[in-house]
């Protein structure tokens, strides 16, 4: 079997802004494989977010296409399409739509409950990724009662929860001290070893850049190993 999760060819993205095109990237080949980190990094407008949708299935390519562990995103209808992804990704972003009325363990549950699991057993998975990102005295907070920093690592182990194939990660660590963002990287490094997942993190963090296995720079409507 391949080893690799996700991969994109010749990958164009166009979008229609009134009465122009405007083309934000162009024949991006990419390959992201099992137990590797990868680092995207790339000025304001650069596409950095257009190409996470592309590559996550949530936006449909002008041209070119994505596969995740060898299957087109375009070949698979709606329902099947969102399966995939509730199974193989998890998400993080900068804004993380955390469920207000939860404490950060429930929020952790939810994909599990979701996925079918047992509330015992989702409940105790939570409880030792909240603790991995360092929140075990924070388990039954509202995300009102957390800091931002706090917030943003409920986010991550709920992103963890389902033992996905790959993470996507726009801009982890950006609202993290330095200890806090040192404790997610060792996560991120352990899960890469022991799980064989694969990160693809947009970050602006250089520290980051020089523990991940590749970096790449979107400009000039490419993308360029750096
Ligand atoms: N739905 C849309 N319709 C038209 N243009 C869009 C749309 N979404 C994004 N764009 C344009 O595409 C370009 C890339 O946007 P994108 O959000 O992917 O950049 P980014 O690198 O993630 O930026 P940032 O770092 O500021 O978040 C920008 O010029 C943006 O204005």
């Amino acid at each position: 079997m391949s080893n690799v999760v996700l991969s994109s060819q010749s990958l164009g993205k166009q979008y229609r802004d009134g009465k122009r095109d405007v083309q934000v990237f162009e024949d991006i080949n990419f390959e992201l494989k099992k137990g590797e980190a990868v680092a995207i990094v790339g000025s304001s407008g650069s596409g950095k977010t257009t190409l996470l949708n592309l590559l996550a299935g949530l936006d449909k390519a002008t041209t070119g296409a994505v596969e995740i562990e060898g299957q087109a995103w375009d070949a698979l209808k709606d329902a099947k399409r969102s399966k995939l992804r509730n199974e193989k990704l998890g998400f993080v972003y900068q804004f993380h739509h955390l469920l207000p009325e939860f404490s950060a363990v429930e929020n952790v549950m939810m994909p599990l409950l979701i996925a079918g699991e047992k509330s015992a057993k989702a409940k105790s998975i939570a409880a030792q990724l909240l603790s991995d990102v360092g929140l075990s005295e924070r388990l039954d907070h509202r995300p009102a009662q957390l800091s931002g920093g706090e917030r943003q690592r409920v986010a991550i182990a709920r992103a963890l929860a389902h033992d996905p194939a790959c993470v996507l990660m726009d801009e982890p660590t950006g609202n993290l001290d330095e200890t806090t963002s040192k404790e997610i990287q060792e996560l991120i490094v352990r899960l890469k070893q022991e799980k064989n997942m694969a990160f693809l993190i947009v970050t602006h963090d250089e520290k980051m850049l020089s523990w991940m296995d590749r970096a790449y720079r979107l400009s000039s409507k490419t993308l360029q190993l750096i």
